[in-house]
């Protein structure tokens, strides 16, 4: 078996006394797009926070490509956090091109590495434009272009999409799904947008800290005889008393 993009092995993590993670273990091989799905409050930004070093690791194991989360490791990450990190007052451009040379990327490559993403994300006419002036699925593909300027090989996306409207929000799961599939990329897409889960997507299911199920989308619905994944979801997070099979 491969070494897996992202390796985490009993991950808990305390607030005072909230126990926000509670042995979270998880894989994510080369290639794959898995879908952390949680409700609000179930511990995903945290998991982030641990995963990019905001927060300290107080218990349980990460590795990034059978490293442990050291600099080096790192660099092969990409990020897009929940909350946006865009300077608005700087064009597309410049906010790549800052982020681009923070990645020690120079010269004609940098040129040519902007290029590539702004191309990709549709953006090339907007790239002379301040932020502040794009809608919110614009700046979304500005931050997800940014993440990939360095060629990481593991992309974390915190809830990408909220806010945005449906439109926007398929051109981004399509567009990372892509990456994944053509490129190789590992992804781990936390959101708690039910839709946004396709039946053959692999998903982690965390709810109050805990993984409660991990599994192919279609397949934990069909096992579990719900007529939807929001069904199998509401069930799985008790908020559907009933069982699935009489809605
Ligand atoms: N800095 C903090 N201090 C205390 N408790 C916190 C802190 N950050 C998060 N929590 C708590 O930890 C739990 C997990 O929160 P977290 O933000 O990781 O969840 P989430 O799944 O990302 O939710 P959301 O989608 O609402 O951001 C929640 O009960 C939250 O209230």
């Amino acid at each position: 078996m491969s070494t897996p993009a992202l390796h985490i092995a009993g991950l808990s993590h305390r607030y005072g006394a909230r126990l926000a993670l509670d042995g979270v273990s998880l894989n994510v091989a080369p290639g794959e797009f898995r879908v952390l799905l949680g409700p609000n409050g179930a511990g995903k930004s945290t998991l982030y926070g641990l995963l990019t070093r905001l927060l300290a690791c107080q218990s349980g194991a990460i590795e990034l490509f059978g490293q442990t989360l050291s600099a080096p490791a790192m660099a092969g990450l990409g990020v897009v956090f929940q909350q946006p990190t865009l300077d608005l007052d700087l064009t597309v451009e410049q906010n790549l091109a800052y982020f681009a040379a923070l990645h020690g990327l120079r010269g004609s490559e940098r040129r040519a590495r902007i290029d590539a993403e702004l191309q990709r994300m549709a953006l090339v006419e907007r790239r002379h434009e301040r932020v502040r002036l794009l809608n919110g699925g614009h700046r979304r593909r500005v931050e997800i272009a940014r993440a990939l300027l360095h060629r990481p090989r593991l992309l974390l996306l915190d809830e990408a999409t909220v806010g945005l409207d449906m439109p926007a929000r398929r051109f981004l799961v399509e567009h990372v799904h892509r990456l994944a599939r053509e490129e190789g990329l590992a992804v781990l897409w936390a959101t708690h947008l039910i839709d946004e889960v396709r039946a053959d997507d692999h998903i982690a299911l965390l709810h109050q800290g805990r993984l409660l199920a991990s599994g192919v989308a279609g397949e934990l619905t069909a096992q579990a005889e719900c007529d939807s994944l929001a069904q199998w979801f509401d069930r799985q997070t008790g908020k559907e008393d009933s069982a699935c099979l009489w809605p």
